[in-house]
Order: C-alpha cells, then structure tokens, then sequence
C-alpha cells in the first residue's frame, strides 16, 4: 500500500527510504546528481523532500499522523512518527506517504485539492488587490503645475529613494504614491498603505512591525505580519506620516536605516525590503523645528519631495476633471452622462476648493443625486456649492431691461450670496437678508434655487 517511505536521523539527515518513492522520480534524481536511492542517504531530507516536515517531528518529538502534502498533479497522505529509544529520546523519524490512487482516498483527496485550489485562487486576488490600481495615466490634468507632478512620478519611479508628498487633503497624495509604485520596477509586488491617522495609538507598532505568536493575551499562536512585512519586495506607502507619534517615529527609522523589524514580542529580527513613499498634509518642516518631528527621520523621509498643487491653484484642470467625474458617476449610477455647461464651469471656476479634488467629485455626485436634468448646470451648485452659482444676470434681447427684472435680479444674487456667507446654513441666510425663514423659502421657491428642508 505504501507509496513511500522514509527514515531519518535526529539530525533530519536520511538514513534509509524504500526503492520506489514517490518523491524520487528520474527528473529529480538528476536534479540532485543523484544515480540512486542509496545515494540519498546521509543527505539531509529538506535537499530531496524541499517542504518536509520530518525536522519538525523530531526536533519537537511530536508525530503528525495525518497530513496531506501536493506533488505535481498527486495528492500524498503522509504519516509522521518519531522513533525513540529505551529512554525515550528522539533518536529519529519515519514517514509514510500513500497516493491517491487509493479509492478511499479520493473523498478527502477530492476536498483538499478542491480547498488548495480555492486557496490558491484567493491568494491570487489577494495578490492582485495589493497591487497597485492606478498608474501615472490616471493623473488628470494637463496644467502646469500637474504636467511637473507627472514628470516628478515618472523620475521617482526609476530612483528606488524614498519619496515625500506633501499637499492638502485630496490633492492625490495616494493616487501619486500608486502610481510612482506604479511606474517603478516593483510594479508586479505589493502595494500597501497605511494611515497613521487611522490607527490608534496603542495598535500603531503591531500594525507596522507585526505580532509574534503569544506575544500577548489573545494575540493568536500564528505570527501576525506588519505592513512592511506584507510589503516586502514593494511600496510602503505612509499616509499622514506627520501624525505618527514621536516613539514610533524612533522605531520606524531604524527600521528604515537597518532594513529590518523586530515584531512586537518577539527578540528576533525580520530583515525586509520595502521602498517607502510617506506623505503628510502637514506642515513637516515646521513640525521638524517645533519637536513634534524627528529631523532625522525627516530628512530621511524628504530624499525626493513632491509637492501636489491645491486645486485653486490649478483651475485649468477644472473642466476636465468635472467632465470625467460626471461621466464616472453616470456610469455608476447607471444614467446618462451629463455635460456642464458653460456657466456650471464658471460657477466651478469660482470655487475655493478647501477639499480639492476629492471635494469636486463629490460635488459633481450631490449634484447627480439631487437635482435632475439633461445638462449640469450653473443653478444645480446652489445649495451644493452656496455662491458659486452666482451667475452675471443674463441681458434681455433689446439691450434694455424693466426694473422688476432687474430687481428680480437682484434680489437673486442677494439670496444666493446670503447663502455662501452662512454656508448654506438657511435659518443664517435669512437672518442676514433679514427675513423670516418662511420667506427666505418662498424666494428660494420663486427663484428655482434648490433647497434641503432644513439645515
Ligand atoms: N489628478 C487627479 N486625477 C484624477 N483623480 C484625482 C486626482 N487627484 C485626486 N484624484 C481623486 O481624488 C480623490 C482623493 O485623492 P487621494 O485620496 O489620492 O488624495 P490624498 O491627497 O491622499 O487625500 P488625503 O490627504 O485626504 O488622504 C481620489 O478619488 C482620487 O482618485
């Protein structure tokens, strides 16, 4: 019945194994230089059976009596037994290996090739979801200031040094570090981020450096692997890397300097490779001369500062941008695409931005949400974007226009502006006009200006 069968020393070294191996195929044979069975004795057992796990058993002293092991296309039940001598000792191990051509094997043989193969499926996905989504193409903007972030992306993925990003909440900064990742010969490895904004404070060194089994109550007899193990051979990307407490931040660049973690309770050191792109929306060289940031750590970190222009700044890109986020919602949405029309784009222009680009897709989305129409327009930023749909009260036909109209008119740009001052806020807007809030909703109705019941 036996398809296999081996004996080694306590040193895991092979002493004995029948003719007809399994494992001992010709092509592995002389993969190895070996002419036969007999010279595989005295060889240790990792060097024929690569993933054996005949070391463990008597190094530990314990058997593993069932386990079941994948060679090429077979499935191998495999038994494993210390051998000991009169005083107990481990003096060395035997195994049995049984293939599956046995038929009352096939069910479990069945189920493990079917599990391995689901695993080997999420694993992939796995793999494939560390990866990095976006590539410098997905950068939109043809301004200035953005064509040098491209150029900057496109250099930084050839150096392997550190990279800084620096810019205010929704610039980019995660986009940009995707796409150097991206770009850089470390494209088909992890990509992994993590927030340090996002992670209390007392979890902060498992979550970079990892846990070793046992470390502490509940910790799990599995080791639990840091971000910079899991981004080994890739880009650690480090966002909001000016939140990062001042301990940490004497942990982190040891680990940077010696290329190397030491996981939480553990005394042994992990040796890693991970290219590190941190990014902050803080003012880190100010932080740097007030304390709150290690300079060594900073100039460390600040080999290769990309700064990412706020959205005011680059208001060129506006259009395009709406554009695209029109066209992404709509698909979402399941709907069809919206143009902005000219006086949207203006109303656009007029905007400040404080959220950048994450705030204009937003945006685009409310308006998507709330209002209806074949075309975006300047009107449907009204209680969206208060102020920014202001728009230059359009001239009548003849060049002339009647005083209602023009009071008409005026008593608009009088609501809307209201409205900006007290950032949509409808019980201020009113009290600024001086009205009643009763009132301020019969004007809002009379001017087609869209309104939420309530602030
Ligand atoms: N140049 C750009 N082209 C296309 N999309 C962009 C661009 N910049 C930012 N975005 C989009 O804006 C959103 C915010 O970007 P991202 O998360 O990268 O910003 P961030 O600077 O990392 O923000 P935070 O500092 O708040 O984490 C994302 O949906 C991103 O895809």
């Amino acid at each position: 019945m036996i398809d296999g069968a081996i004996l080694v020393d306590r040193e895991a070294r092979i002493v004995w194994s029948n003719d007809k191996h399994v494992w001992f195929n010709d092509k592995l044979m002389a993969q190895l230089g070996l002419q036969s069975t007999a010279d595989m004795i005295g060889q240790t057992v990792e060097r024929v059976i690569p993933h054996s796990r005949m070391r463990e058993v008597v190094e530990t002293g314990r058997s593993l009596p069932l386990d079941i092991m994948r060679y090429g296309e077979h499935t191998l039940l495999v038994s494993r037994l210390p051998l000991r001598d009169e005083r107990g000792e481990v003096i060395g191990a035997l195994a049995f290996a049984l293939k599956n051509s046995l038929t009352y094997l096939r069910p479990i043989a069945d189920r493990f090739n079917k599990l391995q193969s689901r695993l080997n499926r999420v694993e992939q996905e796995l793999a494939a979801s560390r990866a990095s989504q976006y590539t410098v193409e997905n950068l939109i903007g043809f301004s200035p200031p953005m064509l040098q972030v491209k150029r900057l992306v496109r250099r930084a993925g050839q150096i392997r040094s550190a990279v800084l990003l620096l810019g205010e909440t929704g610039t980019g900064k995660e986009l940009v570090a995707q796409s150097i990742h991206a770009a850089s010969d470390r494209a088909h490895r992890p990509f992994v981020a993590v927030n340090t904004a996002a992670i209390p404070e007392n979890l902060l060194e498992a979550e970079f450096f990892g846990v070793a089994p046992g470390a502490y109550t509940g910790a799990g007899r599995q080791p639990r692997p840091g971000k910079f193990q899991l981004a080994h051979g890739g880009t650690l990307f480090l966002d909001e890397i000016g939140d990062m407490p001042l301990p940490l931040q004497a942990k982190l660049l040891r680990a940077l300097q010696e290329r190397e973690v030491e996981p939480l309770g553990s005394n042994q050191v992990v040796k890693v490779d991970v290219r590190i792109i941190a990014a902050t929306s803080r003012p880190l060289a100010d932080m740097v001369r007030s304390g709150a940031f290690r300079s060594d750590l900073y100039y460390r970190l600040n080999v290769f500062p990309i700064q990412l222009p706020a959205l005011r700044d680059r208001k060129d890109d506006l259009e395009i941008l709406a554009s695209l986020f029109s066209e992404k919602i709509a698909i979402s949405l399941d709907q069809p695409m919206r143009e902005l029309t000219p006086a949207a784009l203006d109303a656009l222009r007029q905007h400040d931005w404080p959220g950048n680009v994450r705030e204009l897709a937003n945006v685009i989305e409310q308006v998507y949400v709330r209002t209806e129409g074949e075309r975006i327009l300047a009107e449907d930023f009204a209680d969206i974007l208060p102020g920014s749909a202001i728009q230059p009260p359009p001239p009548p036909p003849d060049g002339k226009r009647s005083l209602a109209a023009a009071m008409d008119e005026l008593e608009r740009v009088l609501v809307l502006e209201a409205l900006e001052d007290s950032r949509g806020n409808k019980l201020e807007a009113a009290r600024r006009l001086g009205l009643s809030r009763t009132n301020l909703y019969a004007k809002l109705r009379k001017h087609g200006i869209p309104s939420q019941p309530d602030d």
